[in-house]
């Protein structure tokens, strides 16, 4: 890669750190007029950089940022009609402004799994300050299939070690204990 690794805006500048009490804010959309505004009402959990080619991402980002928040805390202030589902299809159901395409809430609607009562969302959407940090990076071998070149990969996890985002090319480990022992529940495996 010539040029530095820019790996998301939120974390290039420097990572900020998370405000103590702090207990939420507004998400809005892109659109100059009749932006749709979601109303989260908790501190995010789980906040990271994922490189997974689902996940919306600001212009020349490598990575979005997403963190989970219970989605009894999250409501749609304005303009829900400008909302539709990306793909009904995927465990999470993206729900994206149709004028500007940015990502306001991915809803887990499967009851079954063990993400089920989260809702994702990029708090970048916010003005508010004081949301949790992002803690890993997740999916980093995923921008390959978005453009980035094999041989580039080696100082994209260099530089996101060097920020304290430690690469996971699937989520980290404990978010991957926590779906494992959901699907061991479910099969009995697990008492
Ligand atoms: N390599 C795939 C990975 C996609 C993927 O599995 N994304 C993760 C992180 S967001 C996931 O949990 N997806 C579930 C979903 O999109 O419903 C891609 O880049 O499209
Ligand atoms: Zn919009
Ligand atoms: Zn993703």
């Amino acid at each position: 890669m010539s040029n530095a690794v820019l790996i998301h805006p939120q974390v290039d500048a420097g990572i900020k750190a998370e405000v103590t009490g702090f207990a939420g804010g507004t998400l809005t959309c892109a659109c100059t007029s009749d932006a749709v505004t979601v109303a989260v009402a908790a501190q995010s959990a789980h906040n990271h950089v994922c490189g997974c080619s689902k996940c919306w991402k600001p212009a020349d980002s490598l990575f979005a940022q997403i963190a989970v928040v219970s989605r009894d805390k999250v409501s749609i202030t304005a303009n829900a009609d400008k909302l539709h589902i990306i793909d009904t299809n995927t465990l999470i159901q993206r729900h994206a402004c149709k004028a500007c395409g940015v990502h306001m809430i991915g809803r887990i609607e499967n009851k079954a799994h063990a993400f089920f009562g989260l809702d994702f969302i990029h708090t970048e959407l916010s003005s508010e300050t004081g949301w949790a940090a992002p803690t890993f990076a997740a999916f980093v071998s995923s921008i390959i299939e978005t453009g980035t070149k094999p041989e580039d990969m080696a100082a994209v996890r260099a530089k996101l070690t060097d920020i304290g985002l430690t690469p996971y090319d699937c989520l980290a480990p404990a978010l991957m204990d926590v779906i494992a022992t959901g699907t061991a529940k479910a099969s009995g495996i697990l008492k």
